[in-house]
């Protein structure tokens, strides 16, 4: 950490602590509230910065990482297929995180704008590929055009130690999008997708308690740290000022896919070529889909594996849950200046 950075959120406030007014800029993140934990979540908030350190467990679009491994060749991005001309550069955005928030739906979306190209693979360059060096990086990219932006997701970023400064070095002045997701449902979401894999996991109940009867969430479980955003946010801003960082509401990016789809494409500096025009609702799916390209016979949905039937959690768990994510969801969107509405009853059904 950088001298004069402000301390990591060591003491969150608990819920309904005075002085969460939210910020209207983006300047709220010296604002750290003070006032103590409670006990146990003391606790568990140590217990999470004590797990920062440990190596986050991989995120992987299995369908599309099974069709190609991001072994340095590239792969077409974009929509309609753009000729492959032009020359392999570095990616001036990237989308960072969250797992589980959206990314995916996030990536599709912006890779139909004629001037964005993206890697459709996760490269998993700033966390497990590093050491492959920026060279191995640009040749998994794919061939850009002068004007086009080249892009790529990696969730886990978000969640990795070195990721901000690694990707400063690279490049101080890239453009960051984060895709948020109520943390409840994003770690409901993250143990749907391993149960998938490992059927014979325990429960989530099980997994989300050190202590269940003394009500002590387990933060040292990825599924649950991921989503104390405000902690590896503060990682972020010791690199990038707040205007680097675009957040995307994963919610809205269900119920309103353009309207968020219009933000990114403002961050980017990019015309609003992705507009309502492109989406349509699904039934089957239960999502918004895109549309099918001029060239091409089918719409286009995500794979089986994004939009997953969740198993049903106990609702004294899910209760528990939100309280403990209060304090660090309130923290954030003081950082951030945006509210998510994290809090209402119904968002992480
Ligand atoms: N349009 C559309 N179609 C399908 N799914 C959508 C869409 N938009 C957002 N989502 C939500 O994206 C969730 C998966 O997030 P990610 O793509 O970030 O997952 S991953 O980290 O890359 O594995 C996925 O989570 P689950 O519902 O838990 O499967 C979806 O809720």
């Amino acid at each position: 950490m950088r001298p004069g950075s402000p301390s990591p959120p060591e003491q969150p406030a608990a819920p309904g602590a005075d002085g969460w007014g939210l910020a209207s800029g983006g300047g709220a993140r010296d604002a750290w509230p003070r006032s103590p934990l409670a006990p146990s979540e003391m606790i568990t908030a140590q217990s999470a910065l004590l797990e920062r350190e440990a190596q986050e467990s991989s995120t992987t679009d299995e369908e599309l990482a099974g069709r190609r491994a991001a072994n340095g060749s590239s792969e077409r991005g974009g929509a309609a297929s753009t000729p492959d001309y032009g020359e392999k550069k570095l990616p001036q955005a990237l989308i960072i995180g969250v797992k589980k928030g959206g990314t995916r739906a996030l990536l599709e979306a912006i890779r139909v704008h004629p001037d964005v190209r993206a890697v459709g693979v996760e490269p998993h360059f700033f966390d497990r590929n590093y050491e492959k060096g920026l060279e191995w990086y640009r040749n998994v990219m794919p061939k850009t055009l002068d004007g086009q932006i080249t892009m790529e997701k990696t969730p886990s970023y978000f969640v990795t130690n070195e990721a901000p400064k690694r990707i400063h070095s690279m490049a101080k002045d890239i453009k960051l999008i984060v895709v948020v997701r109520n943390p409840v449902t994003r770690a409901i979401s993250d143990y749907t997708q391993t149960l998938s894999k490992k059927p014979e996991i325990p429960t989530f109940e099980v997994l989300a308690f050190k202590n269940r009867t003394l009500g002590l969430i387990d933060a040292s479980w990825s599924a649950i740290r991921i989503g104390i955003y405000a902690l590896h946010l503060e990682n972020w801003l010791q690199y990038f000022p707040l205007s680097q960082i675009l957040f995307v509401s994963g919610e809205r990016l269900i119920v309103d896919p353009a309207g968020e789809m219009a933000k990114v494409q403002d961050f980017l500096g990019l015309k609003r070529v992705v507009t309502e025009k492109h989406f349509y609702f699904n039934k089957t799916k239960g999502f918004p889909c895109l549309k099918k390209p001029e060239d091409s016979s089918a719409p286009r949905c995500l794979g089986k594996s994004k939009g997953r039937t969740h198993p049903r959690i106990d609702p004294d768990v899910i209760h528990r849950l939100r309280k403990f994510y209060k304090p660090f969801n309130m923290m954030f969107y003081q950082m951030t200046g945006q509210d998510f509405q994290w809090e209402q009853e119904d968002s992480d059904k």
